[in-house]
């Protein structure tokens, strides 16, 4: 080696450690949360377990405390593990940012729609969108027909596979809870077997998939430029371009059938919404328009869908393995709904253990375990500590769901815990109630009908692990649905007023 180039790569490394030392120990802050220390370029990722990134945060809470920091590559990002903090937190619109991160603009076309979008464009938006929502079921009656036709559809599939092991159960619940969402978005229903529905669905997945399977396009974004294909840019841009595509050609269809008067149904309204603005500044103004109502269809499509099938798949499996608490559920389920009718909605308020059994199901499932990152939108201070403008903000809602001074003996299933209440934030969930009622109107028909045993000589995963990616799902299961009593005539599934 030469000479010359022994004392380039010394004073390389000397300027790289020389700078790396004082971004970490003399830029930071001396209130800046505790956390551990950093590698240079990737920070703590490759410190962490990549599979449960959350249960590395947990132990190392054990270390630095409720609120510690971490470091994403470049990217500075807390963690809060504590359910108090993360309430008053994120009920704080200083924390309502979302990072705008590489990743994230290319999934929403810029920093377009509800999901990741900030300030002005976030609240037109997420205004607009739940206000228009509502005119096409949200929170009304007709959401509660619209979930139970696809409710039908998977108790007459459970039918015709009882007693057998119900082949790709979390593919046919997505397809479900798929459906009732298209037709209020895209005004139409469609068979489960419909292809329409299942590329919708795939090119969901994919999206889903794409953000977890190449963690180093969110930590070190600027890999792409050096390797394309090994950071595996190359394929997350055609997955992206692909989910982007379905949703333009929706559009693109909606644009040409539309007619005036009345919309049909939620892409009409947003168009409608396009056509009158004339403010060149405003988010639904002609170009800005449609990247945040693709941003916003996507949004819908990827935060409702499989957060709520994916849970639903954790319910067979909980109850599957807690057969006491299962046989529970259907005792109430016989005293106030009986065999003769279906579900409705407002049989919830008589029915309070299956409530407690559904909010015991989402905190052992934890289907985000890291929430959706936010961020701070200003250089501010949080329990004496300080927080610089830009910091991502996780709340370990993991963590959170199995801390053991909040819930004494959380890796237990044990509904009863929950027959008492829980609080607000202001950047929280529009799909909230939806997700509520899908799972109340799909639990209380399946386990009406059915009762879930495990498949004889298979075996039963061990409920506290889980399959992560960007939303943690149940281990592979096999699961036979036995019918509780035998009809002669086909189901009739009647929805009270
Ligand atoms: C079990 C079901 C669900 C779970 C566990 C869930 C969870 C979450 C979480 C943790 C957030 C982040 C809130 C925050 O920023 O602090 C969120 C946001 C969001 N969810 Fe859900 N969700 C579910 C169902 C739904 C449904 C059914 C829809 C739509 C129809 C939906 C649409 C959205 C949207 C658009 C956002 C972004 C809100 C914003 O940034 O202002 N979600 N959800």
């Amino acid at each position: 080696m030469s000479l010359l180039l022994c004392v380039g790569l010394f004073v390389t490394a000397f300027i790289g450690t020389t700078w790396y030392i004082f971004q970490h120990y003399h830029r930071k802050h001396k209130n800046y949360p505790p956390g551990p220390i950093p590698w240079p370029l990737f920070g703590n990722v490759l410190q962490v377990d990549g599979k449960h990134i959350y249960i590395s945060f947990m132990e190392w809470s054990k270390m630095y405390g409720k609120i510690m920091s971490v470091k994403l590559g470049f990217h500075r990002a807390l963690v809060i593990n504590d359910p108090k903090m993360a309430r008053e937190m994120f009920g704080d619109l200083t924390f309502s940012g979302r990072p705008q991160a590489y990743f994230v603009t290319v999934l929403s076309g810029g920093c377009n729609g509800i999901l990741v979008s900030e300030g002005s464009v976030w609240e037109a938006q997420r205004r607009f969108s739940l206000r228009h929502l509502r005119d096409f079921g949200f929170g009304k009656n007709i959401m509660q027909d619209l979930i139970m036709d696809n409710v039908q559809d998977i108790i007459t599939w459970m039918r015709q596979e009882a007693g057998h092991p119900l082949p790709d159960l979390q593919r046919r619940l997505s397809l479900a809870v798929l459906n009732s969402l298209w037709t209020i978005i895209s005004g139409q229903r469609y068979s489960q077997d419909d292809p329409h529905l299942k590329a919708l669905l795939d090119s969901i997945q994919d999206g889903a998939v794409a953000i977890t399977r190449h963690p180093f396009l969110i930590v070190a974004p600027w890999i792409r430029h050096i390797l394309p294909t090994i950071s595996g840019y190359t394929k997350f841009q055609k997955v992206v371009d692909k989910m982007i595509g379905f949703f333009r050609d929706t559009i693109e269809e909606h644009k040409h059938s539309m007619v005036d008067g009345e919309p049909r149904d939620f892409i009409d309204s947003y168009l409608k919404e396009m056509q009158k603005t004339k403010d060149t500044t405003s988010s639904f103004y002609k170009e800005a328009g449609e990247r945040n109502l693709r941003a916003v269809v996507g949004d819908l499509f990827q935060g409702g869908s499989e957060t709520t099938a994916i849970t639903l798949t954790w319910s067979i499996l909980f109850l599957m393995t807690h057969q006491d608490a299962q046989r529970k559920l259907q005792k109430e389920i016989d005293q106030v709904i009986g065999q003769s009718r279906s579900p409705v909605l407002k049989d919830r308020l008589r029915m309070p253990y299956t409530e407690a059994v559904i909010l015991e199901i989402s905190r052992m499932a934890s289907v985000i375990p890291l929430g959706v990152f936010h961020s701070a939108l200003v250089d501010t201070y949080f329990h004496d500590f300080y927080i610089p403008k830009g910091t991502w903000i996780w709340a370990n809602q993991y963590a959170i769901h199995m801390d053991p001074y909040v819930w004494g003996d959380p890796e237990n299933f044990h509904p009863e815990r929950f027959l008492s209440k829980d609080g607000k934030s202001k950047r929280q969930c529009p799909g909230e109630s939806l997700a509520r009622d899908s799972l109340f109107l799909f639990i209380t028909s399946i386990f009406q009908k059915f009762t879930a045993v495990p498949e004889p000589n298979t075996p039963i995963p061990d409920i506290l692990d889980s399959d992560d990616g960007f939303f943690r799902g149940p281990k592979p299961f096999s699961v036979i649905m036995r019918e509780r009593v035998l009809l002669s005539s086909p189901i009739i599934i009647t929805v009270a007023d």
